[in-house]
């Protein structure tokens, strides 16, 4: 086959989630085949991402979905194995700053150490040269901050289990770049939602609790910090914005905000 018609090859962790599924919709629209790692639940999982399913017995199908999880190296080195990407984006997390309070060590694990095991898979398997990696950080790397507004030089201080966990995930990458030649790059990206937003989530706790209460099913809501300020991105957007880092970026890292 000519290699100008290959389709290119991406893998997504996370592919279930807000920011995985719509990356997914962008790449297959470029004409990637697009592999995504889902975790093994007893109930459905995957209704972000089920309009775009594809049996895999039909040929010529280009998503494709494995079953894995960021705490079992072996099974990420087979699936990078199997399916040979040229890009990884690693957006599988526990993604939830108040519950990695609750759940600090499992958070430190997946956000973590889930971020070596890719990279360590990358190396093991003689991808380097191949296969360039998209980091998922966060702009709650900056947690108290140092400066406004924040560049990609702004000083770190992380403030939750999560921010340091991303905190590791961020140096691993940058480590794994000077010390093997590894395309690897760090997107910062500010908060960002859309309806397929998770339910605990701020906004949508607010959605649902309006629609509630319009509804007669709940009489009051009741929120936490009420003068936080964040970024209001639009997840789509920042699904073009992942693959444009991870191509045009030369591996380092890029902050992406609205404001
Ligand atoms: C702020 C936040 O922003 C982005 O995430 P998002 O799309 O907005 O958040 P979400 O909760 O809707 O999706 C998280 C996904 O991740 C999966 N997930 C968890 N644990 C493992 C896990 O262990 N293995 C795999 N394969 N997937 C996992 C989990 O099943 C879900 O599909 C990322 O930058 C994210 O990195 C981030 O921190």
């Amino acid at each position: 086959m000519n290699p100008q018609t290959t389709p290119k090859v991406a893998l997504i962790t996370g592919i279930t989630g807000q920011d995985g599924s719509y990356l997914a919709e962008f790449l297959l629209e470029k004409g990637y085949t697009v592999h995504g790692i889902k975790r093994r639940a007893s109930s459905f999982n995957t209704a972000r991402v089920d309009h775009i399913y594809q049996d895999p017995h039909v040929d010529n199908a280009r998503f494709k979905l494995h079953y894995g999880d960021l705490s079992d190296s072996s099974n990420l080195t087979r699936i990078i194995q199997e399916t040979q990407p040229d890009e990884i984006y690693n957006l599988g997390a526990q993604s939830h700053v108040a519950v990695s309070f609750e759940s600090p060590e499992y958070t430190a694990d997946v956000d973590g150490m889930g971020t070596l095991r890719m990279l360590e898979a990358i190396r093991i398997l003689g991808l380097e040269k191949k296969t360039r990696f998209y980091q998922a950080s966060t702009s709650e790397l900056y947690g108290l901050v140092q400066e406004t507004p924040q560049r990609e030089t702004t000083p770190f201080y992380p403030r939750s289990p999560y921010a340091v966990a991303k905190l590791y995930a961020y140096w691993i990458c940058v480590n794994y770049r000077e010390a093997y030649g590894m395309y690897a790059c760090n997107g910062i990206l500010f908060n960002h939602e859309s309806p397929r937003r998770g339910e605990t989530f701020v906004t949508r706790k607010i959605t649902r609790g309006m629609a509630n209460i319009s509804q007669g099913l709940e009489s009051c809501l009741y929120m936490g910090n009420i003068d936080a300020l964040r970024d209001w991105g639009h997840a789509n957007d920042l699904a073009q914005a992942k693959q444009h880092a991870l191509l045009k970026a030369n591996g380092y890292v890029v902050n992406v905000s609205v404001e």
